[in-house]
């Protein structure tokens, strides 16, 4: 296998100028033709053809955490400020130094074809398309607590202590804005927090002061877009109650009218679409409303979300994905954790527990409606969720899952799984591949030939789903849970975006009759590859290359469109 920092993609179907990359591409679908309650059917193939527009530009990114001041954004803003200033620390086990593990652009590779040695090439997926580099990210935000991001990040205790020592004079002087503070969507343990909050009770003057905060940040921070994602405390559900949230006109009034059912995480998402920011929601409540997701489409705003996946729902959502797709029929999923961060403790009030339980629990549908060889029309796995709260282990969270399926012959099978998930390491990466996919999304267009010109993607950014447990879809649509086709969906959007083909696994060329490798016809998708074998070790060795001058250089290509790629 073959590492590359960079590639471009040659071909009839590429058009690229500094500011724009075009990209004709063949979408092949089945469109199945039967009869209602019939069991059989006749698939019929459908070709369209899409082109994709990419604006090469990548926006200077602002992004406003609600929440901020929150395990997880702390620790996000710590990581970030390590990673940029290259901040290493000490640990009893030695030296450590920043990374980005966990983001899927960051840190995950796509294989861009074979060489013509017949090796496999890979490159890093953030090299697809030219997206936001983390070290450019301007980070704010709100939170009801007002501590600084310095003692935020201790109160946290997920970073080790040098880390911490280090990061102080970084974090000291970020402070949240005053935001709003209803105590009825959120535990009455959370009541102790709240000493930086908007005062009144007036939603129209709450809304007002939240969209100035956003056009204020975008103005002073200089800063072409704003994403704002809500990584705040989880909130009860919010009733949908005809009047006053069920339409955009209705919720609208609703705020004006001070309207108790609206939560904050609701008038957050209100704002933001008004003031032309996307807003991702990191957390299980149903912030998105339905007058909240027509106001989005109204304003043509990408909205996503619900709760990061990150740890124990992450892992259940592969496992099932391989029992079901095995044909092993899971019969129990039993799934148990308990933390002890001020998340966790949030958690042991009934209805915010409830929240996340539904969350948590209706990530196995997909793969289990998929299958009815194994399960019945009405048949689904007993499945429970437990979440208790248990100081001592902090941010540590542990997730203890039972596994049982029937096999073969009327046999069973029981795994057992034990998942440490040190849950802010785990959440705040997820952040990351969130906002620097939102900004490249918001810069990605479409056309067909039933389309009036080109176009943006639905609103409801349903791209980001493996990021999230219970992901947004737009009405009528699949949700879809299993953790490989989600990211598969991902890689392939960016892949046909790029040029390069749909990922399918096929490799038909391993499975025919052997073809001498050095006589393939030379493709017209020239391959650009910049990094020899040798750096490919050193690469994966210590995430650096060291050039020919002896000088190291990040293994985080720095890229921009435009620049000139080396040829080979
Ligand atoms: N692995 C994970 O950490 C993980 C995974 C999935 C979902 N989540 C969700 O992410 C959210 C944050 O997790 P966390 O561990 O950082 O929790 P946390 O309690 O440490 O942080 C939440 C922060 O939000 C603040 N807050 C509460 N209400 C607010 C409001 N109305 N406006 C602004 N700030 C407000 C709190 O003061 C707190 O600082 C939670 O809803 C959690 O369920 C976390
Ligand atoms: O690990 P995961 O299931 O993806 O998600 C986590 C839950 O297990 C945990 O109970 C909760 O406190 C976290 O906020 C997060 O939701």
């Amino acid at each position: 296998m073959v590492f590359v920092k960079s590639f471009a993609v040659n071909g009839s179907h590429v058009r690229r100028t500094d500011q724009v990359l075009e990209v004709d591409f063949p979408y092949m679908q089945t469109s199945v033709e039967m009869e209602p309650k019939s069991t059989e059917a006749v698939a019929v193939l459908v070709k369209q053809m899409y082109t994709f527009r990419t604006q090469l530009k990548v926006a200077r990114l602002g992004v406003m955490l609600v929440g901020w001041g929150g395990n997880n954004g702390s620790t996000l803003t710590g990581a970030l400020i390590s990673n940029k200033r290259q901040i290493s620390w000490n640990t009893a086990k030695g030296p450590r130094a920043p990374n980005l593990f966990g983001s899927v652009v960051m840190s995950s590779t796509v294989r861009v074809g074979a060489n013509s040695a017949g090796e496999d090439v890979f490159a890093p997926m953030h090299e697809l398309l030219p997206m936001v580099h983390p070290d450019e990210i301007v980070l704010g935000g709100w939170d009801i607590n007002r501590a600084n991001l310095a003692h935020a990040m201790q109160r946290a205790k997920v970073f080790d202590y040098d880390l911490q020592r280090r990061l102080i004079p970084h974090m000291e002087s970020l402070a949240p804005l005053p935001s709003v503070y209803y105590p009825d969507f959120i535990a009455s343990n959370q009541e102790q927090r709240a000493d930086n909050v908007l005062p009144g009770d007036n939603k129209t003057e709450h809304l007002n002061i939240i969209r100035q905060n956003i056009r204020e940040f975008k103005r002073d921070k200089n800063v072409d877009q704003v994403i704002v994602l809500w990584t705040a405390t989880t909130e009860r559900f919010s009733e949908v109650v005809p009047g006053i949230n069920d339409t955009a006109e209705n919720l609208l009034d609703a705020i004006n009218a001070s309207e108790e059912e609206i939560s904050p995480s609701t008038l957050f998402a209100v704002a933001s679409i008004l003031e032309g920011a996307p807003y991702i929601n990191g957390s299980p409540q149903n912030t998105f409303v339905p007058g909240c997701i027509q106001l989005a489409e109204r304003k043509g705003v990408f909205i996503a979300g619900d709760d990061f996946k990150s740890g124990q729902t992450k892992f259940k959502s592969v496992m099932i994905d391989f029992l079901v797709n095995a044909g092993i029929k899971p019969t129990a999923i039993v799934s148990y954790n308990h933390l002890g961060n001020n998340d966790g403790h949030n958690l042991s009030a009934p209805s915010q527990f409830r929240s996340k339980e539904i969350s948590k629990s209706n990530v196995v549908d997909d793969m289990v409606k998929s299958n009815r060889i194994l399960f019945r029309d009405d048949e689904h796995p007993d499945h429970i969720v437990v979440i208790k709260y248990v100081p001592t282990v902090a941010d540590s969270k542990r997730a203890m899952d039972e596994y049982t399926s029937e096999i073969f012959m009327g046999g069973t099978n029981t795994v057992i799984t034990h998942n440490t998930c040190e849950d802010s390491l785990l959440a705040a990466p997820l952040i990351l591949d969130l906002v620097i996919l939102c900004e490249l999304f918001c810069r990605i267009t479409y056309k067909t030939s039933s389309t009036d010109g080109f176009m943006p993607f639905h609103h409801v950014l349903s791209f980001l789903g493996y990021m999230l447990k219970a992901p947004l879809v737009p009405s009528g649509t699949p949700v879809v849970n299993a953790l490989f086709k989600q990211r598969a969906c991902i890689e392939n959007v960016l892949r046909v975006c790029s040029g390069l083909p749909v990922e399918d696994d096929l490799r038909l060329e391993h499975h025919v009759h052997s073809v001498d490798m050095r006589n393939r016809s030379e493709s017209n998708c020239n391959i650009v590859k910049n990094v020899c074998r040798r750096d490919h070790e050193e690469f994966y060795a210590n995430g650096s290359l060291a050039n020919g001058n002896g000088s190291v250089t990040s293994s985080r290509s720095r890229t921009r469109p435009g620049d000139s790629k080396p040829k080979v």
